[in-house]
Parts: C-alpha cells; structure tokens; sequence
C-alpha cells in the first residue's frame, strides 16, 4: 500500500493538500479490518467519501456489489479515473456536504476530519445498515461519550438519539502518509430501529449545549435569545423555566430521553413552537 501511494505522489508530482484533510492511509491492514467490519457482500452498495487516491476504494470494490465515492479534488478525481477501470465504482465529483448521496446501505471511509460534525450528522439523516468510519480520535471519543462523561457534547447526544456508536479501533499517526497531528479512531456507526430514535429539536439541543456546563434551567434561560425570546418574554416565563424537567442536572448529564422530556414540557406550555 504504502509503495502505490508513493508510486502515484511522485508519479503525478502531488502534494497533499491539507486543507482537504489530504492523510492517505498506507497501512493494509486497517483497510482490511475496515472492509472486514463492513461485512460486505455482492447485495451491499458502499458510499465512500473522499475516496482520495482510491486505495480503501480498490478493496471495496472487490467485496461490495457497488460502489459511490464522493471526491471533492478535480486532481485526484482524475487520477483515480486513469488508474483504475472498476466495473462497479462510480467516483462522483463534488462535495460531500452539497451533493445528495445515492442509495446505499453502509458507508466505509477515511473521512476528511474538516467535515467530520456536518458529514456525521448527514449520514445520520439517511438510513443505511452500518457505517465503518475512521475520524480524528478526540472526535472518536465525543461521538460515544456518555451522559455525564466530561467530553459529552451535542454531537455525543445527537448521535445517541439516532444509533449506536462503537470505539473500536485507535490508529496511530504513523498509518497515514503525511503523518497527521493527532491520533485517529476507528467508529462503527449503526443506526437504532426506526421506533427507537429519538428526534429532537435541533434549536433546544444547540441552545442547551451552548451552555454544557450549567444546570439546565440556568442555560435554557441564558439561551433565551436563541429560542428566539426576548428579555421581556424571559421574565414572563421564568416560573415556568425554573420547574421544567431535569432543571437541577447539568446540561453535559442529560440523555436523549431527557432532552425529549425538556422538549415536549417547553411546546406543551408554549415556550417553543
Ligand atoms: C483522509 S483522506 C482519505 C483518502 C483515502 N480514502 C485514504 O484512506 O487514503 C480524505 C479525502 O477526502 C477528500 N475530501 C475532502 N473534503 C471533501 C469533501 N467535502 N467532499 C468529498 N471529499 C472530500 C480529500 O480530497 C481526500 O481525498
């Protein structure tokens, strides 16, 4: 692996592009596990995003009946088009967080880091089987924490609304070519039944987690102004803030079910539409 990656660098004189989050994987064991993990067969179509210089790609391709892989740089769009003649991939040319993806049912990438909060969040909106997903460790880590871990965040708790997120792989700087900052993490991502996700209000979870380590009715009425009230309305329903659901934890402690629990008690009195 390592030698194809250097072999087409030097060969198409490139230089990796970082603000792409360029960090080509050269280590074949990973992309085995990761393909592995995927567990693919001839029914399985694959979305890729950032197939980068297609090396992930190759083994896809030679295990799912059909591939997508989104590229945003023209360069290496082109080179993959040269280098390879795959019967079953299609490499569409765009941005991952512009272009709709097409149907598939599991999702295997080396994502790009720069996109990992808005892409992870739009895998979330599609319905898929299992997503094998390698991101930057310390966003890894966030994306299972627990309720009351000192890294919960929005993302943590959004996930966890929708599916069930597994830490199972850290990968050390060395595996990628250029050598990255910081460590990296393997994440399996599998979407919960339909009738257990939990939808939320994306507004109250901002508002709330703008304010992660207060107690939930201090946060909600320090974010007032994003649940689009005014200082006068505020005291209007500062009685009914202070008794709402959950009011002494701190945000950072809530789980989904709480978070719905808050939700549902702000529409029934008419705080949020
Ligand atoms: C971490 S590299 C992974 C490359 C390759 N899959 C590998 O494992 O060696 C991320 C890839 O995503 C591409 N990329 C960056 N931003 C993108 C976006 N918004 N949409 C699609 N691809 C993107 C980069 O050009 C790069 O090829």
């Amino acid at each position: 692996m390592r030698e194809r990656i250097f072999s087409l660098i030097s060969k198409y004189g490139l230089r990796a592009n970082s603000n792409l989050g360029q960090n080509f994987l050269i280590v074949d064991d990973i992309i085995e596990r990761n393909v592995e993990r995927a567990e693919l067969g001839e029914r399985d179509t694959v979305l890729e995003i950032g197939p980068g210089l297609g090396v992930l790609t190759d083994a896809l391709s030679k295990k799912a009946g059909k591939v997508y892989a989104i590229e945003k740089d023209s360069l290496l769009v082109g080179i993959l088009k040269k280098e390879y003649a795959w019967p079953n991939v299609e490499i569409i040319e765009g941005d991952a967080l512009k272009v709709d993806f097409p149907v598939f049912n599991k999702i295997v990438s080396n994502l790009p880091y720069q996109i990992s909060s808005p892409v992870t969040f739009k895998f979330l909106r599609y319905e898929f089987d299992r997503a094998v997903l390698i991101y930057q460790l310390e966003f890894a880590q966030r994306m299972v924490a627990k309720p009351g871990d000192g890294n919960y965040s929005r993302l943590s708790l959004m996930v966890r609304a929708k599916a069930h997120a597994e830490l199972v792989e850290r990968i050390g700087r060395g595996a990628f070519y250029p050598r990255p900052k910081v460590d990296s993490a393997v994440i399996i991502l599998e979407p919960k039944p339909k009738d257990e996700r939990i939808e939320l209000d994306e507004n109250l979870v901002k508002a709330l987690f703008h304010h992660r380590r207060k107690k939930v009715s201090r946060a909600l009425k320090d974010s007032h102004h994003m649940l689009g009230l005014g200082k006068a309305e505020l005291k209007a329903i500062k009685r009914l803030i202070a008794s709402v659901p959950h009011a002494e934890k701190r945000v950072f402690q809530l789980s989904p079910e709480e978070v719905k629990e808050i939700e549902d008690y702000l529409r029934a009195n008419h705080i949020i539409g």
